[in-house]
């Protein structure tokens, strides 16, 4: 039952970000730049990543047994990134920086969900084992690089425009500040980050070559 509700989950997944893929590809091949990238597959990436929040869903209803604060800190750190960065500040979207995020996210997810399709159909291929415990190796610090340096483009822009901040005085007496937000934000990716890489560093140990691993309990 179990193994049938997380094909469920798993199935549509992998080809939707397989969909993104192809859409980049062709878009680089037509026109032979980055420039205008982001805007021709926005709204598949929302789509998509807004989507993701389920997997947090998944692992708080125990569908998967990931933990619910490496998925929650992944998923959020991404929805954070095309909602509140890329969607909202037009003037960063052609940045390089945007590219190296979209095909790190692009390359893991199709990766992580082909993995997860065959182990429950049971017949993982090698090469897709070793890909989704390889892989993350270059493509997470790949990907930090690019969100970060994509929050670091938007900080002027922000300061400038005073967007998303609440001023004092104001009938409720709060402010707050999205430049110093984002500027925390960024900090935040220094102990988070290796959390996770060191996560997946054990998980690689782990699946392959089969080292039995205590984890903490979350
Ligand atoms: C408000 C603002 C917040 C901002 C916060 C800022 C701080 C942010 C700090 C850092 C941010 C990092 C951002 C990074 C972005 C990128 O992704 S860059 C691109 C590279 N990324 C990666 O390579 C990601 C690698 N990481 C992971 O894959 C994850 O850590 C993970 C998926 C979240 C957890 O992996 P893991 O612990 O190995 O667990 P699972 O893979 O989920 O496996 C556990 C078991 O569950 C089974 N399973 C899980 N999901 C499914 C499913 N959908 N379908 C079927 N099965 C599933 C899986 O097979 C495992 O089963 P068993 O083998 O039986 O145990």
């Amino acid at each position: 039952m179990v193994i049938a509700r997380r094909f469920g989950a798993t199935q549509p997944v992998s080809q939707l970000w397989l969909v993104l893929a192809i859409a980049m590809v062709r878009f680089y091949m037509e026109k032979g730049t980055h420039k205008g990238l982001y805007k021709s597959i926005q709204k598949t990436l929302k789509f998509f990543q807004t989507f993701a929040l389920l997997e947090i869903v998944h692992c708080l209803i125990g569908i998967v047994p990931t933990s619910v604060i490496v998925a929650g800190v992944q998923v959020s750190s991404r929805i954070f990134m095309v909602w509140l960065i890329t969607h909202s500040i037009k003037p960063i979207q052609n940045e390089e920086s945007v590219v190296l995020f979209l095909v790190a996210w692009t390359v893991t997810e199709i990766t992580r969900y082909s993995f997860y399709t065959f182990s429950l159909l049971d017949h993982l291929p090698y090469f897709i084992k070793w890909a989704r415990y390889n892989f993350f190796i270059i493509l997470y610090p790949v990907g930090v690089a690019g969100e970060l340096l994509t929050i670091y483009a938007a900080l002027p822009y922000v300061k400038k425009t005073g967007m998303f901040s609440i001023r004092l005085p104001n009938k409720y007496n709060v402010s707050f500040d999205y430049y110093y937000f984002l500027l925390i934000t960024m900090a935040s990716y220094i102990p988070l980050f290796p959390q996770l890489y060191f996560h997946m560093l054990r998980q690689r140990r782990k699946v392959l070559h089969g080292e039995v691993i205590v984890e903490k309990d979350d």
